[in-house]
């Protein structure tokens, strides 16, 4: 193992903390996700005030331009950051998949906690399957990765951008601006929307995005302290497949500007991944999967790259803006 890391144990050098500060964005999902990081730090610390900072981001603010052309994921995890800089909130906490691949100068990605179901779902008021909607069906995603496999799969639909919070994008469609939507199924089922998931869509060929599914919690890393209250949180075999998939995204320029999937699963030391690269119209496809014993974080990292070096030589640097070739 190159790295020692305690799972699930107390912290036991360290005195209980007496006070944690955890900012959140105050979308619904959001805020659903700081509560249950609150009632487990509460559990394992009776006596700490753990605290909830809500705050709005610029993500959540522009809603009528595609994400990727607005500044991507960083956008959601911003202002977060400056609270945790000047001492507002000791921790953040986000859903993974909008943490950006390289965290940034003096701050650290601390947590990983155990996973959602990771897969996404489709939704409609009037279609059981992708299969069953009529030529025409506009379908709503703002996801460049979704919108390729959509487009490669079913050329008849038409894919219309779809942004907003969960309940804004359920509103969209119940409003009937859109035949069906796709969206990830852990957010549905984390605010009890998961009866309204008509079809769960196989990781294959709807492989979802780095960190879909799993939350991770940020910290400054100058505050070692707070990193180890957190360790009892970690989950071993997300932290395990989300380094992996973060690895693959890192390499291939980590933007979401690009159509780019990226999933593991771990399981008693075995790995397997699968991801791909490809352009919007889902056309062009470079797919790649591994398989490799992993127990530590560095050789999960290290399949993560492999996979990596397997799109590229395929040709994927060439599907992305600005990435080294
Ligand atoms: N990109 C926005 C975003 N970030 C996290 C989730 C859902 C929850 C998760 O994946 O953890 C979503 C919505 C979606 O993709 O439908």
């Amino acid at each position: 193992m190159s790295q020692t890391l305690s799972f699930n144990s107390f912290p036991s050098a360290l005195a209980a903390p007496k006070r944690l500060v955890i900012a959140s964005r105050e979308s619904r999902l959001a805020m659903w996700q700081a509560e249950h990081v609150r009632d487990c730090l509460k559990k394992l610390y009776p006596e700490c005030d753990v605290q909830i900072l809500g705050m709005t981001t610029r993500g959540d603010q522009i809603l009528d331009r595609a994400l990727s052309k607005v500044g991507g994921k960083g956008l959601f995890v911003k202002e977060l950051e400056a609270a945790l800089e000047d001492g507002r909130a000791d921790l953040a906490v986000h859903s993974l998949k909008d943490v950006p691949m390289v965290m940034p100068e003096g701050f650290d990605l601390a947590c990983v906690m155990a996973r959602e179901d990771a897969r996404d779902a489709f939704v409609s008021n009037d279609y059981a399957s992708l299969e069953d909607l009529p030529k025409g069906a506009i379908v709503g995603t703002s996801s460049l990765r979704r919108e390729s496999v959509l487009r490669a799969k079913f050329p008849h639909l038409e894919i219309q951008p779809l942004r907003g919070n969960l309940d804004t994008r359920m509103s969209k469609l119940d409003r009937g601006e859109y035949q069906a939507i796709i969206l990830a199924a852990a957010g549905l089922k984390r605010l009890g929307l998961e009866s309204r998931i008509q079809a769960l869509l196989p990781y294959d060929p709807y492989t979802p995005a780095a960190g879909q599914g799993a939350l991770g919690i940020e910290t400054l890393s100058k505050h070692p302290n707070i990193r180890q209250w957190l360790s009892p949180l970690n989950d071993l075999p997300t932290l395990y497949a989300v380094s992996a998939e973060r690895m693959v995204s890192r390499q291939l320029g980590g933007s979401c500007e690009v159509p780019l999937a990226a999933h593991a699963v771990w399981d008693q030391s075995q790995m397997q991944i699968r991801s791909f690269v490809a352009s919007v119209d889902g056309k062009a496809i470079c797919l790649a999967s591994g398989n490799a014993v992993v127990q530590s974080v560095a050789e999960a990292e290290a399949l993560g790259l492999s996979v990596a070096k397997d799109l590229i030589a395929q040709g994927a640097a060439n599907l992305i803006p600005n990435v080294n070739k």
